[in-house]
């Protein structure tokens, strides 16, 4: 399958109308064939209309035909691995055995999600049957989840496939039965195509109807920020930068009929060297920090951007072996032009900051590179400068000295919301210590995590990829996951409704054998 410039509109591979951009090949910084002409307003207004006239028949499908559709999807990536892996690896820099892996992991999302809708659960179906003996009368109560309906999903730079086009969001928005219209990330539009055909295919295959699905190119301002405030959406994904999170959401917010948004923006993921571990293994805990932060260039939302440790021996020692690795780092290709310039200016804000010290910086290099960078800072001067709590998206950290426990704990809770945190322990001490942080840990983070890094998330039934803000826009939730389909989901409660008018999985002779409580 080649790359020709179209979008899918309500099922169709279609050329857009509007101004046509290009990628660019963040290696050469050269653009890459062919042109994209972006969607128009009236491009839009098909999307969205074809995607509120399917959710009806999308729903109406029940869970197990949703489920094939999902399946149907990682087998048209699989079929299409070779041309979507390559396309990615000129448009991102990113390389093919980390793509490779990230393909696997979009088409293992989308069968856990055809998994999830064949066990049942997440409709957390209760029966209360009526008691029409009791003082008072209880009538029949039922409850059951439906879709939302269409969702808005904003593909995300830094992860072209597991958070893009038919990346998390997307795969639990349709599982849960709701019609989706992606905004591509204008950063790899032609990876970003090949993925939205295969989508198309699927759908087609499975006989769903066309509004099921549609993939446009445009910019942010315009068409993402026209999908968001479109009557018919009714909710949005969407993984960036906190300015771009943010400014979804007021768009949501002042809708007249306002709609969450599930925004993942930014998050500097402390990691606490307790004293017992530096101690024990601080040579080893350095190593392992630069290899996590140093990983696809640093551009994850779970980078180690922050390290928290009490003065000390140990500490001395995890320094000098993670700056010896750290300088050994070749210079790796960063995404983009803007992620690119951004970087240099987040690390340029540092090194310029007069309460921060440089410990140690990567080998650099020409073009869109990112040169890994370690920095460090007392408690007290981090404590004085707010601006210093701010992500700095790429490979750069920094460490903060602090003179006790007690003071690390207070640099702790004056941290922003987080998508993790990891506590690296050894010993009774450390483990006693943990277990005195474990209570602000918990409400700073979605995901606590021992002896490692965050970097890697597994996608499982346990997992939660969220936090409070801005780690997320909403806490309660997570973007990775089985749990993942609650975004797009609200209960509705049917009561003295005859047996025949209610949904399938509510009926009393529970003709789809979902799991049920009844009492
Ligand atoms: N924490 C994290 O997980 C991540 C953080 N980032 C941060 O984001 C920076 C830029 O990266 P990028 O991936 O482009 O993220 P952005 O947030 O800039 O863009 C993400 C998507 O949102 C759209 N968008 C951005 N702003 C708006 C707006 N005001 N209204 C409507 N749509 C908007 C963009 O459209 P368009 O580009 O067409 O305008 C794009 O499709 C990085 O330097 C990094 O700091 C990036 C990736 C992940
Ligand atoms: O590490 C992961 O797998 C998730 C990363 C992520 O969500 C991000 O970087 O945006």
């Amino acid at each position: 399958m080649s790359v020709s410039g179209e979008m899918i509109l309500a099922g169709r591979p279609t050329r857009g109308e509007g101004a046509p951009f290009a990628a660019s090949n963040p290696a050469t910084g050269s653009a890459i064939a062919p042109d994209f002409p972006t969607a128009t307003r009236d491009d839009l207004e098909r999307a969205c209309a074809a995607a509120d006239d399917a959710l009806a028949p999308f729903r109406a499908l029940g869970p197990a035909d949703r489920a094939l559709f999902l399946d149907r999807i990682a087998e048209e990536l699989a079929a299409d691995a070779n041309a979507i892996v390559e396309r990615a690896m000129a448009e991102t820099g990113l390389p093919r055995p980390r793509l490779e892996g990230e393909l696997a992991r979009t088409m293992n999302q989308l069968r856990l999600f055809g998994r999830v809708l064949r066990e049942g659960a997440y409709l957390d179906i209760r029966v209360n049957k009526a008691l029409p003996d009791r003082t008072p009368p209880r009538p029949d109560i039922r409850l059951s989840m439906v879709p939302v309906g269409p969702v808005a999903v904003f593909g995300a730079s830094n992860f072209p496939l597991a958070f893009s086009v038919a990346g998390g969001d997307t795969a639990s928005a349709l599982a849960a039965g709701c019609p989706v219209v992606v905004k591509a990330h204008s950063s790899h539009p032609g990876t970003s195509e090949l993925v939205a055909k295969a989508v198309a295919r699927a759908a087609a295959a499975c006989g769903l109807p066309d509004g099921v699905f549609s993939m446009l190119f445009g910019n942010g301002a315009d068409i993402g920020a026209g999908l968001v405030a479109d009557p018919r959406i009714q909710a949005v994904g969407f993984t960036g930068s906190r300015a771009g999170g943010t400014a979804l959401i007021a768009i949501a917010q002042a809708r007249p009929q306002p709609i969450p948004v599930y925004a993942e923006m930014s998050s500097i993921n402390p990691v606490l060297l307790l004293s017992g571990a530096l101690e024990q293994r601080g040579e080893a805990i350095g190593k392992a920090f630069a290899a996590a932060l140093t990983l696809g260039a640093g551009q994850f939302c779970t980078n180690p951007g922050l390290l928290l440790a009490v003065e000390g021996q140990g500490l001395d020692s995890f320094v000098s072996s993670a700056a010896a690795a750290i300088r050994a780092t070749t210079p790796a290709t960063m995404l983009n032009r803007g992620i690119h310039r951004a970087y240099c200016a987040g690390v340029r804000r540092l090194a310029s900051h007069p309460a921060v010290t440089p410990l140690a910086q990567g080998v650099s290099g020409d073009g869109w590179v990112c040169q890994t960078a370690l920095f460090t800072v007392s408690a007290r001067d981090f404590l004085a400068h707010p601006e210093l709590h701010e992500e700095v998206f790429g490979a750069c950290s920094l460490l903060v000295r602090c003179r006790d426990a007690v003071e690390l704990r207070t640099v702790l809770a004056a941290l922003e919301g987080q998508l993790t945190v990891a506590i690296h322990a050894e010993g009774a001490d450390d483990q006693a210590q943990a277990a005195w942080l474990l209570p602000l840990v918990e409400r700073k983070a979605g995901r606590i995590l021992f002896d490692g890094f965050g970097t890697g998330v597994e996608v499982c039934d346990a997992m939660v990829h969220g936090g409070p803000f801005p780690a997320t826009s909403d806490v309660r939730t997570t973007s990775v996951g089985s749990l993942a389909i609650a975004r797009f989901l609200r209960p509705v409660c049917y009561q003295n409704t005859p047996d025949t008018l209610l949904p399938a999985e509510l009926r009393d002779a529970n003709p789809l054998n979902l799991p049920r409580t009844c009492r």
